[in-house]
């Protein structure tokens, strides 16, 4: 399935927070959104998934949803927003209840994805018993068990440390290369950015206007930390965004 977007505008009240965005959104494919603090990157990936309508323009899909799709659209939070007193399987295997699967077939997808995340062995733990990086790999495997049609990830590894960063991003690599999923990945980190993106789109300061769309052909497996052309790229966004980052930083300290 491909979304589009078609002209996407969007106020809170009088506060003018996205504009004119048109943007393709292909099967397959990681597309990156950067920008500065507030210029609407999570307002745009909530309109994305249809939980808040536009106030201008739409979102449109064309094709069908991948086989044994149970959600088209599916969430990936910073926080992981998993239930404590779930285990990691029960965690998992709560997105697939009500959907007229039988046990054995839940059994069998929830077994899949753990495998698929290197979680198998502790599908009988409690998120409180698990790292954060875990926990973010519980939220993902979650999400790939309803086998969306686009993952919509908003920061999903801000909140861990920079080797966890680094483990996680290298399962999200793997995870793409045996299975290449679509999805559409917010992040502050340029760095995740070069490293995920197939495309990443880089927003101007509120209201968010798309500035420039980076493409990388690099393939993601190929991809490593320290890549000089991946450098290029990184350095290349942080200049269309330094300035505008600074002026939202200040006008966020203003406030
Ligand atoms: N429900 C809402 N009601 C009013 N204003 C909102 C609402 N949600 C977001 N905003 C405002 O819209 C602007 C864009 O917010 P959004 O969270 O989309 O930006 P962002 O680029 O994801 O920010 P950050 O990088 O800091 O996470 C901000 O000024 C924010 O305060």
């Amino acid at each position: 399935m491909d979304l589009s977007l078609l002209d996407i505008g969007h106020s809170y009240g009088r506060t003018r927070v996205l504009d004119a965005i048109s943007l393709e959104i292909p099967a397959g494919q990681v597309l990156c959104i950067v920008g500065p603090s507030g210029c609407g990157k999570s307002t745009l990936l909530r309109m994305i998934g249809g939980l808040e309508r536009p106030s201008q323009g739409r979102v449109m899909s064309r094709g069908e949803a991948p086989e044994g799709c149970l959600n088209p659209l599916t969430y990936v939070f910073q926080d992981f927003a998993l239930l404590p007193w779930r285990t990691v399987a029960g965690n998992v295997a709560l997105v697939l209840e009500d959907h007229g699967l039988g046990r054995a077939r839940r059994a069998a997808i929830v077994a899949d994805v753990l495998a698929r995340t290197r979680l198998s062995e502790f599908a009988g733990a409690l998120p409180r018993q698990l790292s954060g990086g875990m926990r973010q790999r519980v939220a993902i495997a979650r999400a790939l068990a309803v086998n969306p049609a686009v993952m919509l990830l908003d920061e999903p590894l801000s909140a861990l440390d920079a080797q966890t960063r680094e483990l996680l991003m290298e399962d999200l690599v793997g995870l793409w290369t045996r299975a290449p999923f679509t999805a559409v990945y917010v992040t502050h980190n340029l760095a995740e950015a070069v490293r995920l993106g197939h495309r990443i789109v880089v927003l101007s300061r509120r209201p968010g206007r798309i500035r420039e769309i980076v493409t990388i052909d690099t393939p993601l497996a190929g991809r490593t930390t320290g890549d000089a052309g991946l450098e290029k790229v990184q350095a290349h966004l942080w200049d269309l965004m330094r300035e505008e980052a600074r002026a939202a930083d200040a006008e966020l300290l203003d406030v």
